[in-house]
């Protein structure tokens, strides 16, 4: 029995949900299964279609009208009654086995960067239910391609890669919106980068006080391995395919698969 997750991370509108449906449609097509767990309670009535779905659990909207609070205070009510109903999830989740489930998560990035509510969601899919889990955190191509918001992406990425101390993949989404010669261009240095050659261009843009600086947190980037962005197109196959080989190595599916009898399907008749 394998039960491989995939928590689907990054700030708001980076595309988190759009890519978890280019999974399902990708996996349909090559005849594996998979499903989505919508773990943001709020998110809109009706966009996505969802297999589980925090919402039926709780509502953002509800708890902001009973309890009072606005919309963060509220997320954060409505993921602490998670955690306090995790038995409700162990039966949503049930019997799904040798299939992925992909968990859809909210965009705002301090509930893995700040607080401790995922971190403890990601324990309990991983040592009560069993679950190989791995984070992919998204952030859009078309803002990471200027290089100061590239370290600052690359920080919140690195700040939930230690948070949830799992196995992490970094996607540059919706590279279709990179559209001139010389913004893929740039954008090739940012699947790759060199943090220090980064660091140098910011450095020629900002005042010399900081040129130190910019230089530790390229460094800092650099030593904890954030030195990898895959580029997804949710629309194209191929980059969703590329991703989920990634997440398969990771997770080692494919290891966890058990070979199967290769008559078991078939009833042959007593001659
Ligand atoms: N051009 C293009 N647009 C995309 C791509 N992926 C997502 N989008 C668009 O970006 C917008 C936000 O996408 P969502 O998938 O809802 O983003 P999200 O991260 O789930 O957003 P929140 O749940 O609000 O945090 C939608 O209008 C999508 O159609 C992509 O690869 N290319
Ligand atoms: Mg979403």
């Amino acid at each position: 029995m394998s039960r491989v997750g995939v928590m689907v991370l990054g700030p708001a509108g980076a595309g988190k949900s759009t890519f978890c449906n280019s999974i399902v449609s990708h996996m349909q097509t090559i005849g594996r299964r998979s499903h989505i767990v919508n773990l943001d309670p709020a998110a809109e009535p009706n966009k996505y279609e969802f297999t589980i779905d925090i919402r039926d659990l709780i509502s953002l909207e509800d708890v902001m009208e009973e309890m009072s609070l606005g919309p963060n205070g509220a997320l954060i009510y409505c993921f602490e009654y998670l955690l306090q109903n995790l038995d409700w999830l162990d039966e949503e989740i049930g019997d799904y086995n040798d299939e992925y489930l992909i968990f859809d998560c909210p965009g705002q990035i301090e509930l893995y960067t700040h607080i401790p509510v995922l971190p403890n969601i990601v324990r309990h899919l991983q040592q009560q239910l069993n679950f190989n889990l791995c984070a992919t955190y998204l952030l859009e191509a078309p803002f990471v391609i200027d290089t100061s918001k590239f370290f600052s992406g690359a920080l919140s990425a690195m700040s939930a890669m230690i948070l949830l101390e799992l196995p992490h993949i970094n996607i540059l989404s919706k590279v279709d919106l990179v559209a001139n010669e010389y913004s893929k261009r740039k954008l090739k240095r940012f699947l790759n980068p060199d943090s220090m050659l980064l660091a140098d261009s910011v450095n020629q843009e900002t005042n010399a006080k900081f040129h130190k600086l910019n230089q530790c947190i390229a460094q800092l980037v650099d030593d904890f391995g954030m030195v990898q962005f895959l580029p997804l197109e949710a629309e194209n196959p191929d980059s969703v395919s590329t991703i989920i080989s990634y997440i398969d190595d990771v997770t080692q599916w494919a290891e966890a698969q058990e070979p199967k009898e290769p008559n078991d399907q078939i009833d042959i008749e007593d001659l």
